[in-house]
């Protein structure tokens, strides 16, 4: 599923012109490529496991009014492309895809709200994000199709498809686009995105960061992450290499395989909650290599909440050993932030 929508994400890009996008309410864009690919996935997911609810960006309801009928149709055609295109290794034609798997615009509206589910402490359901760092896929730089199985809110399967990320930095010829994943309990992997059956899995573990070779990945948003704090952490921690910033999860693929030593992002203070599919499938592949993930006073990320992540704490992630001292210079940069408040009031 996630391979299929890395190929349509990507033609979508470069086909797609400037009225294929739509402001949300919370003001962030989505574009024809989000819809269609959770339309695709969601299709695939509720024909292979029926029963089981989906926790989805994306919803139909501004397609279904007037106002929404020429995206509408786009997205209807996109999302037909993708689900008829030819089987490849590893397809079924069992869940609905392949040549004659076309659907209706109705269905295709109704299997987007499959991903209406609202979460919660119990049972297995989906998380999906069809297109993590929309942001990011407009400007033509990073973003990931990235979806996860929770099961009793603990994250046990994460699936990561980047179909930018070089596939390995320190050799550009190899090219780009990979499929990150990791069941619980059975490590980190990497496969390439063209061909993630036939070629043999990569393991990642995080390896071991000196202070000179340790450094930070962070959003490219300024208004998703706070980036002057993350300065002031690596100020403390006595960084000196210059902050990796990237969107999406590949932030967390990157990490996994120890391009980076740190994904640090704190609340900007604007009262956001962060979402559980924005985490949940790059927490289960830093665990299973090795790291540590929690929200910024040490808590573990609670994934049984419901749709958000409750009160926003931030994330830290890193290889064990830098995870406590991340922690510490957050800490310490939380108490400097205080005490700078409270000399401003007097
Ligand atoms: N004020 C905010 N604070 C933190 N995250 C935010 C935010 N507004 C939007 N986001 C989330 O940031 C995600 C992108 O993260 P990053 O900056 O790491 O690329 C977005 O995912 P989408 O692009 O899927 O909507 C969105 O869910
Ligand atoms: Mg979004
Ligand atoms: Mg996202
Ligand atoms: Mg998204």
């Amino acid at each position: 599923a996630v391979r299929r929508a890395c190929v349509l994400t990507d033609s979508v890009f470069h086909k797609l012109v400037k009225n294929e996008t739509l402001t949300k309410d919370d003001k962030s864009p989505v574009t024809v490529g989000d819809f269609s690919a959770q339309a695709l996935i969601n299709t695939i997911i509720t024909r292979a496991f029926p029963d089981d609810p989906i926790v989805g960006e994306e919803d139909a309801s501004d397609l279904r009014v007037e106002s929404g009928i020429t995206l509408r149709n786009r997205i209807v055609e996109l999302a037909n492309e993708a689900l008829t295109a030819e089987l490849k290794q590893g397809d079924d034609p069992a869940w609905g895809i392949g040549p004659g798997a076309t659907q209706t615009a109705e269905q295709i509206m109704d299997v987007i709200d499959r991903g209406n589910y609202g979460g919660g402490p119990k049972g297995r359901m989906w998380t999906l994000d069809p297109i993590d760092g929309t942001k990011g896929f407009l400007r033509g730089e990073q973003y990931a199709v990235c979806l996860s199985l929770i099961v009793d809110s603990r994250v046990e399967l994460g699936v990561i498809g980047c179909p930018n990320l070089p596939i390995d930095p320190s050799n550009p010829s190899l090219g780009k686009g990979s499929i990150f994943y990791a069941v619980r309990g059975q490590g980190a992997w990497q496969v390439p995105l063209t061909e993630p059956f036939s070629s043999s899995p990569k393991r990642l573990t995080i390896p071991a960061f000196t202070n000179e070779t340790l450094n930070l990945l962070e959003s490219v948003e300024k208004a998703h992450a706070k980036l002057s704090f993350n300065d002031r952490v690596a100020e403390l921690l006595g960084i000196t290499r210059p902050p990796t910033r990237m969107d999406s999860q590949a932030k967390y693929c990157s990490l996994a395989r120890g391009d980076g030593g740190v994904y640090l992002r704190m609340p900007t203070g604007v009262g956001y909650k962060e979402k559980i599919w924005d985490h949940a499938p790059g927490s289960v592949l830093v665990e299973e290599a090795g790291g540590v993930i929690t929200d910024s006073r040490g808590e573990p990320l609670n994934f049984g909440l419901g749709r958000t992540l409750g009160e926003n704490f931030g994330v830290v992630a890193a290889g064990k050993a830098v995870h406590s001292r991340v922690l510490e210079a957050v800490q310490k940069a939380k108490e400097e932030e205080a005490l700078a408040a409270q000399n401003a009031k007097i």
